[in-house]
C-alpha cells in the first residue's frame, strides 16, 4: 500500500467504471486505490477493481464495524477511516485486514498506539497544520508514520513526502469526478505518472 507513496482516494458512483479505473491507475504506476464508502457503488466497485491483476484495493470512509464487514466481504485488503473509532479498528483487526484510522491530535495518536497501530491517516492535512504539524508531532511520536490526506496536490506533495514520518500521501486529484464522468482514463494515467515521479523525487531528497 505504501510502495508508490500515493494512495488515490476514489469516489465511484458507478461500479461499471471500477475495473477501467484500476487499470488506468496501474498504468500510471499506482497499484493501489482506496474506494470510499461514500456511495452505494462502493462494495461492488471494490469487488470489480480487485479483479484487476496487480491492484491492491482497500475501502475508505469506513465509519462503522458493519462497513468494515461489508468492505472485507467485497474483497477490501485494507480499511481507511477519516477518524478513530476503537470498534472499527478492532473489527478490522478481527477480520485480518490492515486498518489506517484518522488521527490528528496527540490523544488520538496515543489511542491508535494503544490499539497496536503505528500508521495513521492525517486528515484533513491542510486544515490541521500541514507539513509543519507533522514535523512537530514527529518529536514525541517518533515511531508513528502518517498518511496525510486532504488538500494534497502535485504541488505540495514534495513538502509532505520529504518528511521522514510520512509513509505516503492520499488524495483525489488524479481521479477527479469529471474524468470519471467523461471516461477520461488517460488523464488518470497521466496524473498518476506525474504523481509517482514527484513522489520518487521527494523521497530521494529525503534520503
Ligand atoms: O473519505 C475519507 O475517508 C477521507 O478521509 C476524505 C478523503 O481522504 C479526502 O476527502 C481527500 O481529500 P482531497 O484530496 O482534498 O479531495
Amino acid at each position: 500500500m505504501l510502495t508508490a507513496g500515493i494512495v488515490p482516494v476514489v469516489v465511484l458512483e458507478d461500479h461499471a467504471l471500477a475495473a477501467d479505473l484500476g487499470r488506468a491507475l496501474l498504468a500510471g504506476g499506482i497499484p493501489v486505490a482506496e474506494v470510499t464508502f461514500r456511495t452505494d457503488a462502493a462494495a461492488r466497485s471494490i469487488e470489480e477493481m480487485s479483479q484487476v491483476d496487480g491492484m491492491l484495493v482497500g475501502a475508505g470512509t469506513v465509519v462503522s464495524p458493519e462497513q468494515v464487514d461489508a468492505a472485507v466481504d467485497a474483497g477490501a485488503r485494507f480499511i481507511v477511516s477519516p477518524g478513530l473509532l476503537p470498534s472499527v479498528v478492532r473489527r478490522a483487526q478481527e477480520r485480518g485486514v490492515a486498518i489506517v484510522p484518522g488521527a490528528v491530535t496527540p490523544s488520538e495518536i496515543m489511542t491508535a498506539l494503544s490499539l497496536g497501530l503505528d500508521t495513521v491517516k492525517f486528515f484533513p492535512a491542510n486544515v490541521y497544520g500541514g507539513p509543519s504539524a507533522l514535523g512537530a508531532l514527529g518529536a514525541p511520536f517518533r515511531q508513528v508514520k502518517f498518511i496525510p490526506t486532504g488538500g494534497v496536490s502535485l504541488d505540495n506533495l514534495p513538502d509532505y513526502l520529504g518528511l521522514p514520518n510520512v509513509a505516503a500521501v492520499g488524495g483525489t486529484w488524479m481521479v477527479k469526478p469529471e474524468f470519471l464522468a467523461n471516461r477520461d482514463f488517460d488523464q488518470v494515467t497521466e496524473l498518476s505518472r506525474a504523481a509517482v515521479a514527484a513522489a520518487a523525487a521527494a523521497r530521494k531528497d529525503q534520503q
